[in-house]
């Protein structure tokens, strides 16, 4: 039945749609009048790469959705093979001391809002989906993947460790055995291994799809309290919340600590060196 309400919940139609505020420049805010879903697309060339501009317009960006009540989050990213790279490593990589700071203090905003977002958020998965990108996704309440994309925490393979709050999102979504392994060998799972583990919740043939399904699954609380449904959420996610809320300046400390170890800065610098030979082939 609520397949048949698929292409009425569908946030594309551009006659209806309001764009809500276009002011930052890497993110755009869509509102479909019809469903009032609000859809944020990441739009960052060339990879998303999430640096503190693209940080803060997504964060500014989620609380303009919760402000003006939308009835829904779906995250999702302009780019048609990568939904997002992850953390753009040159914010770690010989970092300036002021900037990385506020890179990470960013980065936790982010989480916090989009974990503990009081609105159902759902994340159209459109590329690959490494580290940082596939904390965004599994932050969010459901997930919809399009095929022969990749999405997992690498850190290990980066040489760096992820910290617990990223573990916290992947463990809300995957059995423990499962995310333990995952997160020590790094493993970036196929679009049909993450339905497999219950990392993803649907795939999808296209963008449009992938946003059908999301508004559908918003739309599946249309007959529940708003408020009883994101107090539940929110009770049920409170304690990772409040762990990284009261934990703040410790967890930047320790970031920053990190990142400044020549080990790490020189498996960075390594890895981007890796990436850029790549691109060049
Ligand atoms: C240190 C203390 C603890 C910190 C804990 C931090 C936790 C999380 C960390 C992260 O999120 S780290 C980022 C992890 N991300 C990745 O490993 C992804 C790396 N990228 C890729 O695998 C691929 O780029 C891609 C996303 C699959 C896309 O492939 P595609 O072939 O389409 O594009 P490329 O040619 O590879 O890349 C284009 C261009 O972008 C640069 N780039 C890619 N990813 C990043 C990135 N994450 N940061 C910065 N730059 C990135 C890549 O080097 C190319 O650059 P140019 O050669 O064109 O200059």
């Amino acid at each position: 039945m609520l397949r048949s309400t698929i292409s009425s919940l569908v946030p594309r139609a551009t006659s209806v749609a309001r764009h809500m505020s276009n002011a930052a420049k890497l993110t755009t805010v869509e509102i479909n009048d019809v469903t009032g879903i609000a859809t944020l697309t990441m739009n960052r060339p060339p990879v998303n790469g999430l640096n503190l501009e693209l940080l803060t317009d997504l964060n500014n960006s989620i609380q303009e959705i919760e402000d003006n009540k939308s009835r829904g989050l779906i995250l999702t990213s302009s780019n048609p093979t990568i939904f997002s790279a992850g953390l753009d490593i040159l914010e770690m990589y010989k970092p300036d001391k002021e900037r990385l700071k506020a890179f990470w203090t960013t980065l936790q905003d982010v989480w916090l809002a989009l974990y503990g977002s009081a609105v159902p958020t759902a994340a159209a998965i459109n590329g690959h989906s490494p580290a940082g990108g596939c904390l965004l996704a599994t932050s969010c309440e459901y997930r919809v993947m399009l095929p022969k994309f990749t999405i997992g925490l690498n850190e290990t393979k980066l040489g760096i460790v992820a910290p617990k709050w990223f573990m916290s999102s992947f463990l809300s979504v995957l059995p423990r055995r499962v995310a333990e392994r995952a997160l020590n060998q790094g493993r970036m799972f196929t679009t049909d291994e993450a339905l497999r583990n219950g990392l993803i919740d649907e795939v999808a043939n296209s963008k449009e799809e992938a946003l059908a399904k999301c508004a559908e699954f918003i739309g599946s609380f249309s007959k529940v309290n708003p408020l009883a449904r994101s107090l539940t959420k929110q009770q049920l996610r409170a304690a990772e919340l409040s762990e990284l809320e009261n934990e703040r300046a410790q967890d930047l400390e320790k970031f920053i600590f990190f990142v400044n170890q020549p080990a790490v800065q020189k498996g960075l610098g390594i890895y981007l060196e890796n990436l850029k030979k790549k691109s060049k082939n």
